[in-house]
C-alpha cells in the first residue's frame, strides 16, 4: 500500500500554504502520496486553499508534516486548538512511531521562526510521533540568507508578508517532504 504522508497547515496570507505545496513535490520525489490538508479555522470566514483535514486522515497517515505560521513567537491559536482536539486519537496511540516534522512562515528574520518550530515540536512528541528535521548534509543549510534550519523548513515572508519562498527554502522543503516520505515507508514496512 502507498504509503501517504499529511501535510497539515494553517496560513493565512499564503507563506505557509507555498512550503507545503513544496514539501508535497518532494514528499512525491520520495515516492508517497502527499495529502494535503488545512487545520480547522477558528474563525469560520477564513477561507483555505486545501480541504479540512479529518480525524481519520489524521489517524491513518504513514507520516506529517506540521505547518503554522509564526504568532507572537508561537504557532497559531487554530492550531494549537486542534492539538488539543485530538484526545481520543492520543488515548488510542493512532500516532505513536510515525515519523513527523515541522515547518513555519515568519515575518521577520529574528521573529521568533526557530523558537515556533519547536514548540510546535512538543504536541508531536507527546504524541509520540519520531521528529525529524533537516541534515546539515543539505548545502542550503548553509547557504540560506532567510529561512531554513535544521529545526524544520521555514520562510521569512518580509514585513507586508508578500515575499516569494527564496531558491534555498524551496530546496530545503523539497529535500525535507523526501526525507519524510522515505522514513515514513521505511518505518510503516517495519
Ligand atoms: C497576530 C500576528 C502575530 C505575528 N507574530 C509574529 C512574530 O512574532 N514574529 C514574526 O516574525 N512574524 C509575526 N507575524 C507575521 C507572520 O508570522 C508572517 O506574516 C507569516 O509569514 C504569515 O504566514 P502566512 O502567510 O502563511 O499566513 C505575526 C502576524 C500576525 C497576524
Amino acid at each position: 500500500m502507498t504509503t501517504k504522508v499529511l501535510i497539515l497547515y494553517y496560513s493565512r496570507h499564503g507563506s505557509v500554504t507555498a512550503l507545503a505545496e513544496k514539501i508535497a513535490i518532494g514528499v512525491h520525489k520520495g515516492h508517497a502520496e502527499a495529502l494535503i490538508r488545512c487545520i480547522p479555522p477558528l474563525d469560520q470566514q477564513h477561507e483555505c486553499k486545501h480541504p479540512i483535514v479529518t480525524m481519520t486522515e489524521l489517524a491513518q497517515c504513514d507520516g506529517l508534516a506540521f505547518g503554522s505560521p509564526v504568532r507572537f513567537g508561537n504557532m497559531v491559536a487554530d492550531a494549537k486548538a486542534f492539538w488539543d482536539s485530538t484526545t481520543t486519537l492520543w488515548i488510542k496511540g493512532d500516532l505513536i512511531d510515525k515519523p513527523a516534522g515541522v515547518f513555519t512562515s515568519s515575518g521577520s528574520l529574528h521573529g521568533g521562526n526557530e523558537a515556533t518550530l519547536l514548540s510546535m515540536s512538543l504536541p508531536l512528541l507527546h504524541q509520540g510521533m519520531l521528529l525529524t528535521g533537516i541534515p546539515y548534509s543539505e548545502p542550503e543549510l548553509h547557504q540560506t540568507q532567510s529561512g531554513g534550519t535544521p529545526y524544520g523548513p521555514s520562510h521569512v515572508s518580509g514585513h507586508h508578508a508578500d515575499a516569494n519562498l527564496s531558491i534555498e527554502e524551496q530546496r530545503l522543503a523539497i529535500s525535507f517532504g523526501k526525507r519524510l516520505a522515505q522514513l515514513s515507508t521505511a518505518l510503516k514496512h517495519n
